[in-house]
């Protein structure tokens, strides 16, 4: 039987938001220039995710970043309208349209604050694109993309973590390593997906990962 069918497909976010997007307000380099509204190739698309996602190998994508686990249709449609209805989440999707395929993705948090006037700060999560699409500077174009989001959508700052290995690609897009202020500290609370434990010291780190992912 084929996969469940959704009949009305929704949007994380109001797709408009992308299109006003400044790229030449960001300091990374693109050549040939693109930009979210306009990404180089007829058959690319940067916009928001959308419910039949899940057929469109969202999740599989997110299994070149870290593990994902065995996520049902409805457990992703449920945290789709959690986030949806928060307004806080928007996970940014490159699509190939040719082969109808999520090829790339990356999400800016929301996160509110009773400090800095009761401001907003951004966090960039979950980057990644397919890995027979690397290098073609898709990458910089979703980060890029949900990294303006947050200025226009009234951020304070924006932050993310890394590996080391990855902080000239982040630097190349203007994010700063800040002196006495450049530390990421965890604590694990359970084994499970993408999760190591805390009851362990000598897994809490990059323990369960593949060579290649965060462990998120
Ligand atoms: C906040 C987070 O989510 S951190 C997690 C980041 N994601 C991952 O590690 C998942 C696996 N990796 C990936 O999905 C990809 O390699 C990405 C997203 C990191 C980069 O995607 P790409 O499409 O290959 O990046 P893109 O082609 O735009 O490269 C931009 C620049 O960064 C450099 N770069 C890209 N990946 C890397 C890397 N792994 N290490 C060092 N430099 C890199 C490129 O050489 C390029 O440099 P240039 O502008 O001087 O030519």
């Amino acid at each position: 039987m084929g996969a469940p069918l959704l009949e009305q497909e929704l949007s994380l976010y109001d797709p408009a938001l992308l299109l006003s997007l400044d790229f030449f307000r960001s300091p990374a380099k693109f050549n040939p220039r693109i930009s979210a509204a306009v990404p180089g190739e007829p058959w690319l698309k940067v916009r928001p995710l959308q419910t039949g996602d899940f057929h469109r190998g969202f999740l599989q994508i997110l299994s070149q970043l870290t593990k994902v686990g065995d996520v049902s249709l409805t457990q992703f449609l449920n945290r789709f309208a959690q986030m949806r209805a928060s307004g806080d989440y928007y996970v940014t999707v490159i699509v190939d349209t040719r082969l109808d395929k999520i090829i790339g993705s990356a999400t800016l948090v929301l996160e509110r604050k009773f400090i800095h006037g009761c401001g907003t700060r951004g966090r960039l999560e979950d980057v990644v694109v397919d890995d027979t699409y690397r290098g073609k500077q898709l990458g910089k174009l979703i980060v890029v993309t949900v990294t303006l989001l947050a200025d226009q959508l009234g951020c304070y700052k924006m932050s993310l973590d890394c590996k080391d290995k990855l902080i000239p690609f982040y630097t190349s897009i203007g994010y700063v390593l800040e002196p006495g202020n450049a530390n990421t500290m965890n604590i694990r609370y359970e084994a499970g997906v993408g999760g190591a434990g805390v009851v362990s010291n000598r897994t809490a780190g990059h323990g369960n990962q593949p060579d290649d992912t965060e462990p998120s």
